[in-house]
C-alpha cells in the first residue's frame, strides 16, 4: 500500500493489514487452482493423489468469515536470528492459523506453530524471550474491533490479566467444540509443544483443557513432523461417537483435515459386537493377566516332531531327522516368547520361517553330496509337500477369533491354558454359559474384541501409527491400553484423562500402570488445575466428592471471572418433572447451549416431559444451533462434552445408576462439571451424602 494511504489509528492499520492478508490468502489458493498438473504426472495414479492433496490444499487455504485470520501479534526487539526467522529480517509478526505470504513471498501472517510464534503463548515479562510487545486482537462477528497490548520490556511491572483471554473463554458455547488456538495458556503450550519422541500424559480436573491440548498437539506435530506423520499415520481416540462429532471440527479448522478418528472399538472390531459381559466378566476380560493367557494357548498347538522329514527331489531322497527339526521349533518358540520385547518374532512370522529352515536344511545337505543349490531350490523345498504337511501338523495355522472362542466355551481348554494365571472360579466367570457354535453366531462383547485384537497381535504385528492421542483415556481397560499401545509401538502418544471421571469398574487405579499397560512406562506425566469450564461455585461445589472418588487428586481453580448461576432446588416428587421442563425453560432464555443431564433411566420420561411441554430437544452429538439448543443428555454420554446452562435431573438416581457407589458418585462428578455459565440441580430424592 502507498505510504499516504497507510492510516494513522492503530486499529485502522490493523485493519489494513487484515484485509491485505485475506486479498494474499485468495491470491495463494487462486494459484493453486490455477495449477496444470496435466505435464507434471506421467499416470493417473499420481495424478489422482496430486490432485487430492491439491484439494486439500485450496480447503485449507479457504478465507473462513468466523476465524480470524491472526489473532495475535509479536513486536520483537531484535530480528529473531537466522535459526528462528521464518520469514527474514522482519521483526514483526501477524500470528494466525495458517501461514499467509504476499506475492513476494514475504510473510503477512505466520502460523501458530511456528517457533517464532512460540513467545506469543509462552514470554512473560518474567522471560520477555525478546518480545518487546504482545498484541493480542479482538474480533465480533469476524470484524477486527480491538486489540491489547502487554508491554514485556518492564521486568518489575505485574502480570496482567488478559480482558480479550477473558471474553474468549466466557463467550457462550453453540455449536461443536472450538479450537483454541489465540488463547492456549503456557502450561497448556508446554504439552502442546512436547517433542514427538517421546509419550506424554496428562492428568487434568474437569475442564482443565485436556481435549483441546491433545487436539492441538497433534495439529503441532503434523506441522513439525509432517512428512514423517504423513507416511506414519495419526491418529485421535475419544470414547464414543457423539464425543468423535462433538471434537470433530477442531482439526479442521486448524487446517488438518486428515486425522483419523475413532473410538477403542472401532480399532479392535474384529467381530461384530453383539453381547454384554456382566462387570465381573468384563473385568476379569479386561485384565492384563489374559495377556499370557493368550500367548499361551496361541503357542499350544505347536507340537514336536516325532519323526523325520523326508523331501524327495527327482531320484533322490533328503531326510532332515527329527531331532533337528525340534531344534528349530525350540529355537523359533523362544524367539516368539519374548513377550512384548517389541523385536520379537511373532507367531505368524516364525510359522512363515519353520519351512525356510527345514529347506535349508535340505541344502545343506545337498552341499554336502556335492550339489550347487541355489536360492530358487530353497524356495522349491521350502513349498515341498513333505515340508508343508510338517509345518501344518508342528506348527499350525491360527485364527484369533477362534481361539477366542475356543477359550471361552471350552472349559478344559481355558483351564489348561490359565492354569497359575486365572483362579478356577475366575475362569468359570468369564466362560459363556452357552458355548458359541461358530465366530459368526458367537455373542461377542466389547471386552472378548479386545481379547481377539490381543490375539491377532501375536499372530502378526499390529502396523504402528506415528502419533496417537488417547482421550478420556482414565477409563480403559488394562487389555484395551494394550489395543491402543500396540499402535503407536513405534510411535509416541498422549495420554488425556482424569482419575476422578473413571466410570469403568476398571478405571485406571494411577498413570504410572496404565503407562505400564500402554508400553510407555516412561512417559512424563502432567497436570492441569487450571479449569476454563466449570465456574468457581458449581467446581467447588462437585470438588466435595473428590474424597470419596479420587483421594489425593488437586481440586482445580477456575479462571472463569464470572461467579455463574448455581442452584439446587428440592422438589416435591411429583412436581419434579414438571420442575425439570421449567429450569430447562429458563436456561433457554440466556444465550447458548443448554443440557439436561439425567439418568440413563430417566431419559425417556423425561423426553415425554419435554415433549408436553412442546421444548423441542435433541440427542447428544446432534449439532446444536441458534434454533435448536436443548440437548437431552443421559449421565452415560455426558463425558467430555460442554453446555453454557447444565440442568441436572435427581443426582441420587444417576448414582444409583451405577453397579457400586464409588462410580455412581464419579458419574455424578462428570454430570456436574458439564456447566459453563450456569447449574442448576433438581431433586425429589435425597442428596448423596458426599455433596452434604
Ligand atoms: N486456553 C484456553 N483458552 C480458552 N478456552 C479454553 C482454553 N483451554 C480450555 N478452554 C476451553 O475450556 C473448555 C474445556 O476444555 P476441554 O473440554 O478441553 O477440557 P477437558 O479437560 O478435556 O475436560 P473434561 O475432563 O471435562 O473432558 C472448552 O470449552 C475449551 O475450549
Amino acid at each position: 500500500m502507498p505510504a499516504q494511504q497507510v492510516p494513522n489509528d492503530p486499529l485502522a492499520r490493523e485493519r489494513a493489514h487484515l484485509s491485505s492478508s485475506r486479498s494474499a490468502l485468495r491470491a495463494m489458493r487462486a494459484d493453486v487452482e490455477a495449477l496444470d498438473i496435466k505435464d507434471v504426472t506421467a499416470n493417473w495414479v499420481n495424478a489422482a493423489v496430486l490432485e487430492r492433496q491439491i484439494e486439500d490444499r485450496i480447503t485449507a487455504l479457504a478465507d473462513l468469515a468466523h476465524t480470524p485470520l491472526f489473532f495475535g501479534r509479536l513486536d520483537y526487539l531484535h530480528a529473531p536470528g537466522a535459526d528462528r526467522a521464518e520469514g527474514g529480517e522482519g521483526e514483526r509478526f501477524y500470528i494466525g492459523r495458517r501461514h499467509v505470504h504476499d506475492a513476494d513471498g514475504d510473510p503477512m501472517v505466520i502460523d501458530w506453530r511456528a517457533p517464532v510464534s512460540q513467545p506469543f503463548y509462552r514470554a512473560s515479562k518474567k522471560e520477555p524471550m525478546d518480545v518487546r510487545t504482545r498484541r493480542r486482537f479482538g474480533y465480533t462477528g469476524g470484524e477486527l474491533t480491538a486489540y491489547e497490548d502487554e508491554d514485556l520490556t518492564d521486568a518489575a511491572g505485574e502480570e496482567q490479566a488478559s480482558k480479550l483471554l477473558q471474553t474468549e473463554i466466557e463467550r457462550p458455547r453453540v455449536g461443536p467444540m472450538r479450537d483454541i488456538v489465540a488463547t492456549i495458556q503456557p502450561e497448556q503450550d508446554e504439552i502442546v509443544r512436547a517433542g514427538i519422541g517421546g509419550t506424554v500424559c496428562v492428568q487434568g480436573a474437569p475442564g482443565t483443557g485436556k481435549t483441546a491440548v491433545g487436539l492441538h498437539r497433534v495439529a503441532y506435530l503434523l506441522y513439525a513432523h509432517r512428512e514423517r506423520l504423513a507416511r506414519t499415520g495419526t491418529l485421535v481416540i475419544g470414547p464414543n461417537r457423539s464425543f468423535l462429532h462433538y471434537i470433530e471440527q477442531v482439526l479442521p479448522a486448524l487446517g488438518e483435515l486428515n486425522v483419523a478418528q475413532a473410538t477403542v472399538d472401532d480399532l479392535v472390531a474384529h467381530v461384530e459386537v453383539r453381547g454384554e459381559d456382566a462387570p465381573a466378566a468384563a473385568r476379569l476380560k479386561g485384565d492384563a493377566r489374559m495377556a499370557e493367557v493368550l500367548r499361551r494357548a496361541v503357542r499350544s498347538g505347536v507340537t514336536m516332531p516325532d519323526e523325520a522329514v523326508v523331501v524327495v527331489r527327482g531320484s533322490r531322497r533328503w531326510r532332515v531327522p527329527a531331532y533337528e527339526i525340534e531344534e528349530m521349533v525350540r529355537e523359533l518358540l523362544s524367539n516368539t516368547s519374548r513377550y512384548r520385547d517389541g523385536r520379537d518374532f511373532r507367531y505368524g512370522a516364525a510359522r512363515e520361517a519353520l519351512p525356510q529352515r527345514i529347506a535349508h536344511a535340505v541344502l545343506v545337505r545337498m552341499e554336502e553330496a556335492g550339489e550347487a543349490p541355489d536360492d530358487r531350490v530353497q524356495d522349491a523345498v521350502a513349498r515341498n509337500a513333505a515340508v508343508k504337511a510338517a509345518v501344518k501338523s508342528l506348527w499350525p495355522a491360527v485364527d484369533p477369533a477362534k481361539l477366542v472362542l475356543r477359550l471361552l466355551s471350552d472349559a478344559e481348554f481355558l483351564a489348561e491354558h490359565a492354569d497359575g494365571v486365572l483362579t478356577a472360579g475366575e475362569q468359570a466367570e468369564i466362560l459363556w454359559a452357552k458355548p458359541a457354535r461358530g465366530v459368526r453366531s458367537a455373542k461377542w462383547s466389547a471386552a472378548d474384541a479386545v481379547l481377539i485384537d490381543e490375539a491377532s497381535d501375536l499372530v502378526a504385528r499390529t502396523p504402528s501409527l506415528g502419533h496417537v492421542v488417547l482421550d478420556e483415556a482414565q477409563d480403559l481397560s488394562p487389555m484395551q491400553y494394550r489395543a491402543v499401545g500396540r499402535r503407536c509401538t513405534t510411535g509416541s502418544a498422549t495420554i488425556l484423562g482424569d482419575l476422578a471421571q473413571g466410570t469403568t469398574p476398571w478405571a485406571t487405579p494411577t498413570w504410572a500402570e496404565a503407562l505400564t499397560h500402554l508400553g510407555k512406562p516412561d512417559a512424563s506425566v502432567e497436570e492441569l488445575t487450571q479449569g476454563f469450564r466449570v465456574p468457581r461455585e458449581v467446581i467447588a461445589y462437585a470438588s466435595r466428592l473428590l474424597p470419596a472418588i479420587a483421594p489425593g487428586l488437586t481440586e482445580a481453580t477456575s479462571v472463569r471471572e464470572a461467579a455463574g448461576d448455581f442452584s439446587v432446588r428440592e422438589v416435591a416428587a411429583p412436581a419434579r418433572d414438571e420442575a425439570v421442563v421449567a429450569a430447562c425453560r429458563e436456561a433457554l432464555t440466556r444465550e447458548g447451549s443448554t443440557g439436561l443431564i439425567a439418568a440413563d433411566a430417566r431419559v425417556a420420561p423425561l423426553a415425554e416431559a419435554l415433549r408436553t411441554a412442546g421444548l423441542p430437544f435433541l440427542a447428544p452429538g446432534e449439532e446444536t444451533s441458534a434454533d435448536a439448543r436443548l440437548t437431552l443428555v443421559p449421565a452415560t454420554l455426558a463425558k467430555g462434552l460442554e453446555y453454557d446452562y447444565v440442568v441436572l435431573d435427581e443426582p441420587s438416581e444417576v448414582v444409583a445408576g451405577e453397579p457400586d457407589e464409588r462410580t455412581g458418585l464419579r458419574r455424578l462428578y462428570v454430570a456436574l462439571t458439564r456447566a459453563v455459565s450456569g447449574l442448576t440441580v433438581i431433586h425429589a430424592e435425597g442428596l448423596p451424602g458426599q455433596l452434604g
